[in-house]
Parts: structure tokens; C-alpha cells; sequence
């Protein structure tokens, strides 16, 4: 079992205080590996590290950084095997999205080289003769990435890809579930020559480290993925040196299939922007909308492919639906489910642990579909963020809009139509910074990741997402006196 350390300006250290923590795998419950319970002086040590670090990294020029990047994303698709592997132990992935987020992290990365030689600025015409007005981009220092544990290696990439192409440096906090595959960004960092400080990677608890880490007066930026009560924590703490902050948070993605949707397309779409990573995806489908008209004929089809999902151990390549994270969340699940029961909902497959020696250990839950369920319900408007889907007819237009946006939520919506009038009309009511048209969710790098409401705020991904990581400064320059 590995004993991994804090990786701090380029070098691997333990926490002074000698304490570790213990990385259970959620298949089994076994321990996968130990990590440093780090503390504020650490977060001190990385900040410190990083600061020092900026000044010469953010000399280089941009294309020289994106070298390195590009470098480090290669050695992350050769360690392909190895860190697939070691998100299905720490997280519960099934191995083929193990191995797709391995991918998409090395394409977050090479998507932020993209724009080292796009960092414009502006060249603006003065009111004053014989003066310009030069607007520069630059980065913004120190950033801090908070990171969660659904997707624990793709969400590090997607933010020190444009950090560092930006031309700052980084302090990595990823959640204590599931540290690992980021710690070993330590190992390809050395491997690729990265100089010392530029990337920083401490594990330790999200209150106390994290918060020391908003808190730092030399911290310019934090980036967070995580829930919501964290993120509006993070917002009012780095409010005290106004720092930047970029945070994706929760979300209740509404999946609503029109009267004239093609069934059989939304049938599938439903079924895997629920259930794909055990409903651990931020933009999964929370809650399912079917029109009236098509409710038996949509239900018929759904719940059969449901109740065919094959929920097993993740290594094994035929298994289509893996563990929860932990005992924490499987227990919400069990809660969830039985309140809304207790409010009149119908449980209509699922709702418990699957029966089976290889289940007796483990975080493990059935895909869960509830029927009768009311807009008012709990159900209807707190995220489960597992495989729990509430299922409501609708009648109109109107009434499903409304249903929509009834909600704390805004980070992403499905629609089903082949009305180009319903969609531009969704496009018009619906408030939500992703919308997904026929077809289920799954964002793509040059979009922008982007929740209203209590979902977040600043977005990532795409031009926008990147633009977080600059400041600007603006020169008046009076050429001729
Ligand atoms: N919008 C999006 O793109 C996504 C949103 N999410 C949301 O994240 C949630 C699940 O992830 P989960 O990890 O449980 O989220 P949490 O909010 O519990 O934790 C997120 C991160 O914040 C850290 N943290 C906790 N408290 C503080 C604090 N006071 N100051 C600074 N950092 C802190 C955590 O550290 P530690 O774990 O060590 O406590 C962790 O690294 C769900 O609500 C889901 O919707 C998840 C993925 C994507
Ligand atoms: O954060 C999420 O849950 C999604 O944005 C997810 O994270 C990385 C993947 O590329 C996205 O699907």
C-alpha cells in the first residue's frame, strides 16, 4: 500500500505533524493507500512555493509554457492504465470511464495550450492627441484549485491547464475522498521538467486546509468544483481580500420530453445522463419531465432498460454501474428515497442495497426510479447526485416551464423536441447556463461550463472559462508631449 506525501514546490514532503489518512476503496472498503492529513502551514509552505515560482513562470513566454503542458498531458495518456486504475479504487469508476477521464483530463490540458498564442489584448484610440490606450492581459499570481471527488483527475486538469498556460502557478486541494490520481500529477510534473513551485499538490481537510488556503492574502484565484454550501463558504472567505473566484456547484437538471420527441433517442439519452458514473455527474438528469401523451409508451421502454443495468464490480468490463463514493452518500441515498416514499411517491424499482455476496461490502445501490412524484416534493428540488430519478407528467409548454425553473438550481437542462419553435422557446424560458437538445448531457472544452443560481458562478471551459485566469492592465501612453 502506498504512503503518498505532499507535493510542494517540486519536492515530496510530509506534514510536520506526522498525521495521515486512510483512502477506502468503495467497492470493498478496503484501504487503498494513506495520504498526509495536512493543515494550514502546509497550505502556507504551497502558497509561499507558488508565489516564488510565478515570478519566473510568468516571464516565459506563453508558447514555452504551453511546451510543458503539453508534455505533461502526453505522460498522463502513456500512464493511461495505471491511472485509470487508480481512479476505480479511490472513486468507484467503472473502468472504461476511468479510462475516458484519463483521456478527457490530457484533452483539458492540450485544449488550454490552444490559447498560449491567443492571449490578446486591446490597442485602443484615445480622446487625448498623440496618446493610446493599451489594454494587456496578464495572469493573476497564485491560483487555488479546490477540487471534488466525482471526477477527481479530470477536474485538476481542467483547471491547471489554463492556470499555468495563463501564466500563473497553482496550489491543487483535491477532496480527501479521492486524492490520488491528482497526487500522481506530482510524479509527471517532475518527469516532464516542470519547474519547482509551478505546480503544488497538499491533501488535508477541506475546512481547515481549504479554508486556509481561500483565506491566504497570496492567493489571486480560487477555483472550486464542488457543493454548493462549500462553494457560497469559499465565496464569503475569499471576499475578505476580494479574491477571484470561480466555483461549479451543485445542480437539479430537469430532463423534459415533448409530445413529439423521437422516444426511442430520449429513452437512452434519460437512461445514461442518469445512471452513467452512479449519478455522480453534476449535469446528470435530476429529475424527468414526460408529457402526458407519451408517459406509457416512454415508461414501457425506460424502466425495462433500468431494470436491465448490470451494477457490479468496476474493474469487471461488463459492469454498466459501479459503487457510490462512500458510506456518507449511499446513506443519503437511503434517506432520500424514503422521504419522498413518506411524501406519497411510489417506489417503482430499486430504492436499496443490490442482494449478493459481492455486495455485502461496499457503498452499493440499485438505479432507483419513483413515480407519483409532485413538484412540491423534496425529491424534486434537493440534488442526489446518485442514481435516484423522480419521474413527473406534464400537460403544456407552460406548465413544464415553469416546473423547470422551479428550482435553487441552474446549472443544466435536457430537452426532447423536433419543434424548432418549442426549442427556441426553451432557449428563451429556460434558466440554465447549459441546455442539452436532443441529446443527454456532456460538455465539450470549447463550450462554457456555466451554472446560474446557486450552481456557481464565473463558468469554466471554452474562451470564457479561460479569460478567468487573466487580469488586465490598462496603459495610457502619451507618445509626444
Ligand atoms: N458543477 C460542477 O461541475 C460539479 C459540481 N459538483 C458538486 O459537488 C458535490 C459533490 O462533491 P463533494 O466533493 O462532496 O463536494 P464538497 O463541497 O463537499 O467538497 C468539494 C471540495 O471542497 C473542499 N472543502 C470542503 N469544505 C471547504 C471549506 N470550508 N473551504 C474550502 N474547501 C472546502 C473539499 O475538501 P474535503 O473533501 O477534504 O472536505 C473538497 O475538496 C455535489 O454537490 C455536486 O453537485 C461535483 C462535480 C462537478
Ligand atoms: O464536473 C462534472 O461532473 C462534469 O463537468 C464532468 O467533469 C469532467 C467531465 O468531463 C464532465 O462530464
Amino acid at each position: 500500500m502506498k504512503d503518498y506525501q505532499l507535493y510542494i514546490n517540486g519536492e515530496w514532503v510530509n506534514t510536520p505533524s506526522g498525521k495521515t489518512a486512510e483512502v477506502i476503496n468503495p467497492s470493498d472498503e478496503t484501504v487503498v493507500a494513506t495520504v498526509q492529513d495536512g493543515d494550514a502551514n502546509d497550505a502556507q509552505r504551497a502558497l509561499e512555493a507558488a508565489e516564488s515560482a510565478q515570478k519566473a513562470w510568468r516571464k516565459l513566454p506563453a508558447r514555452q509554457r504551453a511546451e510543458y503542458l503539453y508534455a505533461f498531458a502526453a505522460e498522463i495518456k502513456a500512464r493511461k492504465k495505471e491511472l485509470s486504475e487508480l481512479i476505480v479504487k479511490e472513486q468507484g469508476k467503472l473502468i472504461g470511464v476511468a479510462e475516458m477521464e484519463v483521456e478527457v483530463t490530457a484533452s483539458f490540458i492540450e485544449y488550454a495550450c490552444e490559447w498560449a498564442r491567443r492571449i490578446e489584448g486591446d490597442l485602443v484610440p484615445s480622446d487625448n492627441e498623440n496618446e493610446h490606450i493599451w489594454i494587456h492581459k496578464i495572469p493573476r499570481g497564485v491560483v487555488v484549485a479546490i477540487t471534488a471527488w466525482n471526477f477527481p483527475l479530470a477536474l485538476a486538469g481542467r483547471k491547471i491547464g489554463p492556470a499555468l498556460v495563463a501564466g500563473n502557478t497553482i496550489v491543487v486541494k483535491p477532496t480527501t475522498e479521492t486524492p490520488l490520481s491528482t497526487l500522481e500529477l506530482g510524479n509527471i510534473a517532475s518527469k516532464v521538467g516542470l519547474p519547482a513551485g509551478v505546480l503544488n499538490i497538499i491533501t488535508g481537510p477541506g475546512r481547515e486546509m481549504g479554508g486556509a488556503l481561500v483565506a491566504n492574502p497570496i492567493t489571486k484565484m480560487v477555483t472550486m468544483t464542488g457543493s454548493t454550501p462549500v462553494g457560497q463558504q469559499i465565496a464569503k472567505s475569499a471576499a475578505e481580500n476580494l479574491t477571484h473566484v470561480q466555483l461549479e456547484l451543485g445542480g437539479k437538471a430537469p430532463f423534459i420530453v415533448f409530445e413529439d420527441a423521437d422516444i426511442d433517442a430520449a429513452v437512452d439519452a434519460a437512461l445514461h445522463s442518469r445512471f452513467d458514473n452512479c449519478g455522480q455527474v453534476c449535469t446528470c438528469n435530476e429529475r424527468l419531465y414526460l408529457h402526458e401523451n407519451i408517459y406509457e409508451d416512454f415508461m414501457g421502454k425506460f424502466m425495462d432498460k433500468v431494470k436491465a443495468i448490470k451494477v457490479g464490480n468496476p474493474m469487471d468490463p461488463d459492469s454498466e454501474m459501479g459503487p457510490k463514493v462512500n458510506a456518507k452518500e449511499l446513506a443519503n441515498m437511503e434517506k432520500l428515497v424514503k422521504e419522498a416514499v413518506s411524501e406519497g411517491a411510489t417506489l417503482l424499482h430499486g430504492g436499496k442495497r443490490p442482494q449478493g455476496p459481492q455486495f455485502e461490502k461496499g457503498y452499493w445501490f440499485e438505479p432507483t426510479v419513483l413515480t407519483d412524484v409532485e413538484q412540491h416534493m423534496g425529491i424534486v428540488h434537493d440534488e442526489s447526485f446518485g442514481p435516484i430519478l423522480p419521474v413527473i407528467k406534464f400537460k403544456d409548454f407552460d406548465q413544464v416551464m415553469g416546473y423547470a425553473n422551479d428550482s435553487e438550481f441552474g446549472l443544466a437542462a435536457m430537452v426532447f423536441t423536433n419543434d424548432m419553435s418549442t426549442i427556441m422557446k426553451c432557449n428563451e424560458d429556460l434558466e440554465f447556463g447549459e441546455i442539452y437538445v436532443n441529446r443527454g448531457h456532456g460538455e465539450q472544452h470549447q463550450g462554457f461550463h456555466n451554472g446560474y443560481k446557486l450552481s456557481g458562478t464565473g463558468g469554466e471551459d471554452g474562451k470564457y472559462g479561460f479569460e478567468q485566469y487573466l487580469e488586465k492592465k490598462t496603459f495610457y501612453v502619451k507618445f509626444k508631449a
